[in-house]
């Protein structure tokens, strides 16, 4: 059993945005509120096989970063959560101690998992209870919640629901409808039955518990529970006589199966990494103009510009976004580019998320920038290639500023396309190039 350093040293999780622009703002949820010791067991050490690859699901990773470590992000975020353990296989404890730091996570606690699901929880429950052999026991958490690693969608106040339904009931369990009618089938492979799908619903998770009500549970249950059984809220049930409380979830609360779900998964964050930019425009006329146009087509691509200077320490103006869009009309702008991508670093702002920066020229002349300024071109690459290196995707855009009003208009549109492309994709291969509006 490992112990991590417990502060926290990170800039807002890109899903709160989606939280505070529907009035949840993170961490205050449950302040007041939870006034009992709570933490969370994330049983990691399954081995993935459907979906189909040599790395266990919770270790691949997107967007430079394991699927794990989206999971313990958001646990680690919420106040009222004491501590995380995460229950892994022993051959990958270093890799998971390895994430840990690499990520800065807090609170999390690395425990050794089973060879079924069951036997994984048991153990990550065991963590907190005395022992005879093994190291100090956690502190015992009045309520724990039970969460699948591979399920990192799960948000603050459906965990409160949650964890104040199982301090009242002693158990509680998230649900969704079924999307699928259930079938019983007869051992010739036919049909024997349908079940009546209203009557039925998908057991997910996060589920929870007091503390006491599942480890006795777990202590009482059969070899045929540890080897076959999938539902804890069952256990509870047969073995502490605790009914638990369902309550629907929402549908992000999916469990990463397939390699489509991984996909799916790393859609979901760039979607919400994509909401907000934080536009620079400088003082000349023609470059306001252009931030204008900009923030309003963007508006109908679903992206919130809000036009700020890049000051150095504003962290909270720099904690809300990922994105950054200078627009200028000097040649000395890349100095400013360079500024900002060391600013970015030493905040260590693209620790978990990648930052993109777009440096828009606003060319004056007919002559295109790089043909007044062939060597800048390698600076642009030189600047990202460096920049790449810590997690921050640096783009050129070329826009020519056109007397022709038509043509004006039209190179704004597809300046308008192509930056919200490259914000909402991220992806590293377009870093350093200088692209043609
Ligand atoms: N012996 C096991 C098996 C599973 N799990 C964990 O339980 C969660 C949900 O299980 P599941 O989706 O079935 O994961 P796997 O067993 O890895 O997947 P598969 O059945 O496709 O092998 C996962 O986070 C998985 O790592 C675990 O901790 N210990
Ligand atoms: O059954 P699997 O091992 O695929 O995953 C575990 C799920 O069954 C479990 O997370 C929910 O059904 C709630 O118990």
């Amino acid at each position: 059993m490992e112990s991590v350093n417990t502060t926290s040293d990170r800039p807002c999780d890109p899903r709160c945005l989606v939280k505070s622009e529907a009035g949840i703002s993170e961490g205050n949820v449950g302040q007041g509120v939870v006034d009992f010791p709570v933490a969370v067991v994330l049983p990691a050490a399954g081995s993935g096989e459907r979906m189909g690859l040599s790395t266990p699901k919770q270790f691949c990773t997107f967007l430079n970063r394991p699927l794990i470590s989206f999971t313990i992000e958001t646990f680690e975020r919420i106040p009222w959560i004491e501590t995380i353990v995460v229950v892994v296989a022993k051959e990958s404890h270093d890799q998971m101690l390895h994430i840990i730091d690499r990520f800065h996570h807090t609170k999390v606690k690395v425990v050794e998992g089973g060879a079924t699901r069951h036997r994984s929880i048991f153990n990550g429950l065991q963590a907190f209870s005395e022992s005879m052999e093994g190291p100090s026991p956690l502190p015992r958490p009045k309520v724990v919640i039970i969460h699948d690693a591979v399920r990192p969608f799960v948000e603050e106040d459906f965990l409160l629901k949650i964890t104040l339904a199982a301090k009242e009931q002693g158990a509680s369990g998230a649900i969704r409808p079924l999307v699928s009618t259930v079938i019983a089938t007869t051992s010739e492979g036919y049909l024997d039955h349908s079940l009546e799908r209203t009557k039925y619903r998908a057991s997910e998770m996060p589920q929870g518990f007091l503390y006491d009500i599942i480890f006795q549970a777990y202590q009482r249950c059969s070899e045929f529970d540890f080897e076959f059984g999938t539902e804890c809220l069952h256990l509870a049930l047969q073995y502490s006589g605790t009914n638990a409380k369902l309550i629907e979830g929402p549908q992000t609360l999916w469990k990463v199966t397939y390699k489509r779900d991984l996909a799916a998964a790393e859609c979901v964050i760039k979607e919400t990494l994509s909401l907000s930019a934080c536009l620079i425009s400088g003082t000349m006329a023609e470059t306001v103009e252009l931030a204008s146009k900009l923030q309003k087509n963007l508006a109908a691509h679903s992206m919130t510009l809000d036009l700020h200077p890049f000051v150095k320490g504003n962290d909270e103006l720099l904690s809300k976004t990922r994105n950054f869009i200078q627009i200028s009309a000097r040649r000395e702008s890349l100095s400013e580019i360079t500024e900002m991508v060391k600013v970015l670093e030493e905040m260590n702002h693209a620790l978990l998320y990648p930052v993109v920066i777009i440096w828009v020229h606003l060319c004056m002349s007919e002559e295109p920038f790089h043909r007044q300024n062939p060597d800048e071109l390698s600076s642009i690459m030189d600047i990202s290639m460096k920049a790449k290196q810590r997690n921050i995707l640096l783009y050129g855009i070329e826009v020519i500023h056109s007397k022709i009003p038509e043509l004006w208009e039209r190179s704004v549109e597809r300046l308008s396309e192509i930056t919200a492309a490259l914000i909402r994709d991220r992806n590293p291969a377009f870093t350093g190039q200088l692209l043609q509006a």
